[in-house]
């Protein structure tokens, strides 16, 4: 079945970043949300992890899609080999923060495509450094409500764009997608990008 008979790329995530990403390339797409478990499982590295949770969400909606090439992505924080999630609540989010603070960490994507029994994924890393922070700073930047659904509990194409001195690597990749991996991926499955109509 070629990507015609299927219709389009389906995209399986509910993050609103990676279908701006996916558009700012010029890439056409339908979303179709892939609801996981994603407990890391015991000893396993955060590089493993976010492999096996983007592989896991594509693998997911492509089994309901025949033909179709789905794309599942995960992005972690990790801090000393640790992974840090998307904050439980805001002390968790003043908690990761002031860890983070004045210190560089990776921020690793996943990227999986898969069509039927075909898969390809790549992680890419991205090192984040960030400036040191006060607790009066790290507060406010809770209260402001955008930690709340983010890895690491910051967004860097926010408001968290001020606690973020230097990155070495893809921006892209911290906001929730590789954009120059994930376009030669698509390209390798022809799905075309800048596509302007
Ligand atoms: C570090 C960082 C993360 N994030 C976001 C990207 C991801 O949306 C989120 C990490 O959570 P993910 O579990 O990767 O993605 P998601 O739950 O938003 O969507 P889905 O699982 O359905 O694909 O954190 C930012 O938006 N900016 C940042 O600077």
């Amino acid at each position: 079945m070629s990507l015609n008979d299927c219709g389009q790329l389906i995209l399986a995530s509910a993050s609103p970043r990676r279908r701006e990403l996916l558009q700012q390339i010029g890439v056409k797409f339908r979303v179709e949300v892939a609801d996981i478990d994603e407990t890391p499982l015991s000893a396993e590295t955060p590089a493993a992890y976010v492999a096996r949770l983007a592989l896991g969400k594509a693998q997911k909606v492509a089994a309901n899609n025949p033909g179709c090439v789905v794309l599942g992505s995960d992005t972690t924080v990790v801090l000393d080999n640790e992974i840090l999630g998307k904050p439980e609540n805001d002390a968790d989010a003043r908690r990761i923060l002031t860890t983070l603070a004045g210190r560089c960490h990776q921020v690793m994507t996943a990227v999986a495509l898969v069509r039927d029994d075909q898969q390809r994924q790549q992680t890419v890393i991205t090192q984040v450094h960030f400036a040191a922070l006060t607790a009066a700073q790290i507060a406010a930047y809770v209260a402001t409500g955008e930690p709340a659904d983010k890895a690491g509990a910051y967004g860097i194409q926010g408001l968290g764009a001020v606690l973020v001195d230097a990155i070495d690597g893809s921006y892209s990749n911290v906001v929730g997608l590789p954009l120059t991996e994930t376009a030669a991926m698509l390209q390798e499955f022809n799905i075309p990008i800048w596509d302007k109509d």
